[in-house]
């Protein structure tokens, strides 16, 4: 259901038609999206498109010029008035861990726990450091740990206040793949143990996939979709969504009803309807695992480019100038570039737009 068919305020965050840039024009107009309590959202799209330019909005280091920002049916960011930082209860987790270098790891996590009794803040400090399993570490410094002990520091840090909600910018990108992948379930993991709601800020698909309940794709300071994973995979609102997400590549078709495409790939036949006239040109979404090899079929597309990826190779495929296209088949269907492989579409979801 679109978020805001709900009148009452029901979010834990709740951005309303945001824009907001620097100086004169705005760098994101008609923001929405909204997230639930215990929720992890996303914002993700290509360099430049605005992620961190609303992260700074919802923080509040940078005012609005249209529409709003709710954190708990509370107006935070309105044009002309923005509730300062310190009094969001926004905690934020950044790229480069912004540890304080000449503190301990402890000391580091109590940071924000000026407040407390000694004794009390020790054990909250202690409480969050087995959290995220670095206990062992509370005495080293910053410069003595990895890259991903370094950021699950910043996250306790960040958690120490008890945050309503905590922004996440980029906070992997400084760690190899493999951590990446672990610490990124990892930090999924403490954040639902905890119940508390985050928004991470990635350009990376896969991590945003995994980490995330839901997914705003952004272009040119835009929402295209803000959607579950699987709908934006499966059910991609328009053409940016459909190739930014997942692999895949567009051939030709034309439509004969409205669930059935002609196309160089043969007649193809899709589970949900369009309101297109037969004979519209189409553009046809074919994703790797939409193509299934298929010995009695007379398909025979040609290999042009083969990658192995241990358990799987993708193939790119020729049938003619206009339809290339690619399969990801199990490795020990070895062929060779240039063979011509029997082949058939297998597609539930048919996602297609009409040429322009
Ligand atoms: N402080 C600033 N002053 C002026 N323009 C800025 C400022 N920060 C960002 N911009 C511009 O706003 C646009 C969006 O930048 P933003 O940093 O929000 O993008 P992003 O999606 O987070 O990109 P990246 O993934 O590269 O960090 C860009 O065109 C950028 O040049």
């Amino acid at each position: 259901m679109p978020p805001h068919n709900l009148t009452t305020d029901t979010w834990l965050l709740d951005v309303r038609a945001l824009g907001c840039g620097y100086g004169d024009g705005n760098v994101v107009s008609d923001v929405s999206f909204a997230l639930g309590h215990g929720d992890i959202g996303c914002l993700l799209g290509p360099s430049g498109c605005g992620k961190s330019t609303i992260l700074r909005a919802l923080a509040g280091f940078l005012p609005v010029s249209e529409g709003e920002i709710r954190l708990n049916g509370q107006a935070i960011s309105l044009p002309g008035r923005t509730t300062p930082p310190e009094k969001r209860r926004i905690g934020m987790v950044f790229q480069d861990y912004a540890l304080f270098p000449h503190l301990t790891i402890a000391e580091n996590v109590g940071f924000g726990l000026k407040g407390m009794k000694r004794g009390e803040r020790h054990a909250k400090v202690m409480e969050l450091l087995q959290l995220v399993h670095l206990q062992d570490l509370a005495d080293q410094y910053p410069h003595q740990l990895s890259g991903g002990q370094q950021q699950r520091v910043a996250l306790a840090r960040a958690l120490a206040p008890e945050p309503t909600l905590i922004l996440l910018d980029e906070p992997f990108s400084n760690l190899d793949a493999d951590l990446r992948r672990r610490l990124s379930l990892d930090v999924r993991d403490i954040l639902k143990d905890l119940g508390i709601s985050a928004l991470l800020v990635t350009h990376d698909q896969q991590e945003a996939f995994a980490m995330c309940d839901q997914v705003a794709v952004l272009k040119d300071g835009r929402v295209q979709q803000w959607d579950v994973p699987y709908n934006l995979y499966h059910e991609p609102a328009n053409r940016f969504v459909a190739g930014f997400i997942g692999q895949g590549a567009f051939i030709p078709g034309r439509a004969t009803g409205p669930d059935t495409i002609d196309s160089e790939l043969g007649h193809l036949v899709g589970n949900r309807a369009y309101r297109w006239q037969p004979g519209t040109l189409l553009d046809v979404l074919i994703r790797p695992d939409d193509i299934v090899y298929d010995e009695e079929s007379e398909l025979q597309p040609r290999v042009v480019e083969k990658t192995f990826a241990g358990t799987s190779t993708l193939y790119r495929f020729h049938m003619s100038e206009d339809t290339e296209f690619e399969a990801l088949f199990r490795s020990h269907l070895d062929f060779r570039l240039g063979e011509h492989v029997p082949v058939r579409v297998e597609a539930d979801h048919l996602i297609a737009f009409e040429r322009t």
